[in-house]
């Protein structure tokens, strides 16, 4: 290539350079696997009791699953790459594409609407030409309280945007901007004010509960909230669209046009499925295609706010890349997380998830949908690359100009149409068009299905997060959002589509391992649940159920462990992860294992034949002081009861008992070198459940374990080793 003439590259994409060495340690560590599954079929081919029979099997069933979800895990490692944006080298006169921002929010009390504000106004704010940009806020609350703070929003943002153009802010949401800058200049001392007064009328509407007459200004507004009849609820309401900005009408008081800010509620029944936020997607998808149809959209959740305003320009770095272009669907940005606490107790950065996974995904056909923070082209809701699929009425088409103002009536009409909850009956919204329904993981199962029709993604991963979302801080919620997830991904893996054969079959083995690596995820609840108590109720009852230390097969355990963990800990670490942090993520696997993937596998199980749908949970986003507080400490929240905490509380009461009978039982002659694979894996789990132990004994403030948990607890903690030792006996 002719160095003088080569244009600067756009972007570039290194492979990482642990690629080699993750391969041959693929190799060793597989041998070891078979090797340790071959001696397991020995003791089951040779048990001469019921008893060795059955922990033989045991064993053979939880290490074949975890051999299973290595193997898939591998797949991560064969070929990770690094990519670099430079959006400096963009043409300097490029004619920018719009973009449709999608904000989703569901619950004004579990999402207080100045949340939902912020995100809103700091996407808004992209350095971008305004009048390209359109913003609409899916609201399934159908809440009056969320319209009221959108109008406030679009208030406020005539002063917001100018300031941040002229101050070159970089962080544009509001509430992270005044809580992280401190000035002393009158202008931004003015616009503080001028949000906190805001932020305060919304929050006093939250509170009462409904819009007062104080609080409307104009008539317009009047006409907006007498929507709200009677009849109205969350569950059934006819479809509210709404014009808050116009970009072809409302300037900011700097004179420039404000970008489009478009409220929409979509009409719920109770007789009309509504398919939770891939319904929601999908009628924003219809609704911005009547309005605006911008060619390129970004999805957001409620609480993930733009951190970069630059971030369109390093989207359109591949958007615009004329090699890569037209297979191209989506670029996800990866979740990351503001307010985490030092050491992240509940790891919810989800390091592994969230980077590392993506980062080996993207060496193939890409990264998987995350259901933020992610920039479709338009087109992939429409069919493969080669395979265009006709939505029912030619305004829907990606290719379709609007040529009307948004404000128009035929617009408006075929707006609230579109957004109809009978809508979608006999059409193929959800199957082959739009954002895919049938898991509670919307956007991991959509994203799948893009990528088995032939589109490709992309993961971009800027040094600044592009985006900042929040973390639920209370143990109870992270598990429960964690079963969602669960029950949502075993509804993909127990499909047809499931990634082991279609997905394998679409997009080739490796791809279909990653995402098996996910669909498969609750199944750690059955290896990690027989560890946690099948060698602890052994050891109480001085029964020796694995290799003797002296044996060569103890080395195999010790490989086989170490060798999972150092890579683990290695991996966590080389992305950017502390120690500490990847022992908290190494303890919530253990806990997820015993109860969220537990519970969801179970769940999932019990409804399988599919009459009763399982309902999405919002997560919520509303943080009460105290408890802040203590999330801030570091300290395990429980407080409430939740049939999650027996196992893991049972399984934290049983090993330290465990442990403390070996050791009493060592010290008065048993044999420490048959027993010694069960102590040690007790006290790893003591180790582990440390924070179980203060929540039941040490703590007395609100998030210790309620004593109806710890009851319970003990009491099946008992039945479990009272059951087990009838059986040793017979
Ligand atoms: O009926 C619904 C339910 C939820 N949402 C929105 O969906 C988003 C995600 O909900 P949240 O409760 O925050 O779920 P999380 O588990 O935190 O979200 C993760 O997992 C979801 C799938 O379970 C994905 O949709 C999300 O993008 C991903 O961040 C929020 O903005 C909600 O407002 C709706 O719009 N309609
Ligand atoms: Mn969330």
């Amino acid at each position: 290539m002719d160095g003088a003439t080569a244009k600067p590259p756009l972007h570039t994409l290194r492979p990482s350079r642990a690629t080699a060495a993750n391969r041959l340690f693929a190799a060793v560590y597989t041998c070891a696997i078979f090797s340790l599954l071959y001696s397991h079929t020995l003791s089951l081919l040779r048990s001469d009791t019921l008893l060795s029979f059955s922990v033989s099997l045991l064993f053979l069933l939880s290490d074949a699953l975890l051999g299973f979800m290595w193997s898939t895990a591998q797949s991560f490692r064969l070929r990770p790459v690094h990519r670099q944006a430079f959006p400096e080298n963009l043409p300097p006169l490029l004619d920018f594409p719009a973009v449709d921002i999608f904000v989703c929010t569901a619950d004004p009390y579990k999402e207080p609407p100045v949340n939902v504000v912020n995100t809103a106004l700091s996407v808004m704010a992209y350095d971008y030409p305004t009048e390209k940009v359109s913003v609409y806020v899916s609201d399934d609350g159908g809440s009056v309280m969320t319209l009221y703070a959108f109008m406030e929003a679009a208030k406020f943002g005539k002063y917001w945007l100018p300031f941040c153009r002229r101050k070159k802010i970089v962080e544009r949401c509001p509430d992270a901007y005044f809580r992280n800058h401190h000035t002393k200049c009158s202008e931004t001392e003015e616009i503080k004010m001028m949000y906190k007064s805001m932020k305060g009328r919304v929050e006093n509407v939250v509170e009462r509960g409904k819009v007062e007459d104080e609080y409307i200004t104009c008539e317009k507004e009047r006409e907006a909230f007498n929507k709200w009849t009677e009849g109205f609820t969350r569950q059934d309401h006819p479809t509210v669209i709404q014009v808050l900005l116009d970009n072809g009408r409302d300037k900011d008081i700097a004179g420039q046009f404000m970008p489009n800010l478009i409220y929409v509620s979509r009409q719920k029944s109770k007789t009309s499925p509504h398919h939770f936020k891939a319904g929601a997607l999908n009628a924003l998808l219809r609704v911005s295609a009547i309005m605006t149809n911008a060619p390129i959209i970004l999805t957001l959740d409620c609480d993930m706010y733009s951190n970069d305003p630059q971030t369109p320009h390093r989207v359109l770095c591949y958007f615009h890349d004329p090699e890569i272009k037209s297979k191209l669907g989506y670029i996800q940005f990866p979740q990351r997380y503001h307010g985490l606490n030092k050491d992240d107790i509940y790891a919810s950065e989800y390091k592994r998830l969230c980077i590392c996974n993506p980062v080996g995904m993207d060496g193939f056909a890409g990264p998987s949908y995350m259901g933020t923070g992610c920039f479709f082209s338009r087109r992939v809701f429409f069919g493969g690359p080669s395979s265009f699929v006709t939505p029912e009425i030619p305004e829907l088409s990606p290719a379709h100009t609007v040529d009307k103002p948004t404000q128009a009536q035929s617009v408006l009409a075929l707006a609230h149409h579109v957004a109809d909850c009978k809508y979608e009956n006999e059409t193929n919204w959800g199957s082959k068009l739009g954002f895919r329904y049938g898991s509670l993981v919307e956007d991991y199962y959509t994203g799948y299905r893009l990528l088995c029709e032939g589109w490709k993604s992309v993961f971009c991963h800027p040094e600044r997060p592009a985006f900042l979302g929040d973390v639920p801080i209370t143990l109870n919620d992270v598990l429960s959002q964690n079963k969602r997830w669960s029950v949502g991904l075993l509804e993909v893996a127990f499909s047809k589509y499931s990634p082991v054969t279609f997905g394998a079959r679409a997009m080739g083995p490796v791809m279909g391992l990653c995402y098996a690596y996910l669909a498969f995820w609750p199944i750690w609840s059955i290896p990690i649940t027989i560890y946690g108590f099948l060698p602890q109720i052994a050891l109480l009852n001085g029964v020796s159920i694995f290799p003797k230390v002296s044996e060569t097969w103890f080395f195999l355990y010790a490989f086989l462990f170490i060798g999972a963990y150092v890579q683990d800990c290695l991996d966590f670490t080389f992305a950017q992860g502390t120690f500490r942090r990847w022992w908290s993520d190494q303890r919530m696997w253990l806990i997820r294992g015993v109860t969220s993937y537990l519970f969801g596998l179970i769940e999932f199980v019990s409804k399988c034949p599919g009459i009763a749908t399982h309902g999405f949970n919002v997560t919520s986003k509303v943080v009460d002081d105290e408890q802040g507080k203590r999330y801030d400490q570091g300290t395990f929240e429980f407080g409430v009861h939740s049939p999650m905490f027996v196992p893991l509380a049972a399984a934290a009461i049983i090993n330290l008992i465990a442990l403390i009978r070996g050791l009493i039982g060592v010290f008065r002659g048993w044999n420490l070198e048959g027993l010694f694979v069960q102590m040690f894996i007790s006290g790893f789990v003591v180790l582990n459940c440390w924070p179980v132990y203060e929540a039941m004994v040490l703590r007395s403030d609100k998030g210790r374990m309620p004593t109806k948990t710890t009851m319970v607890s003990i009491f099946v903690a008992w039945a479990l080793y009272a059951i087990a030792s009838l059986i040793l006996k017979m």
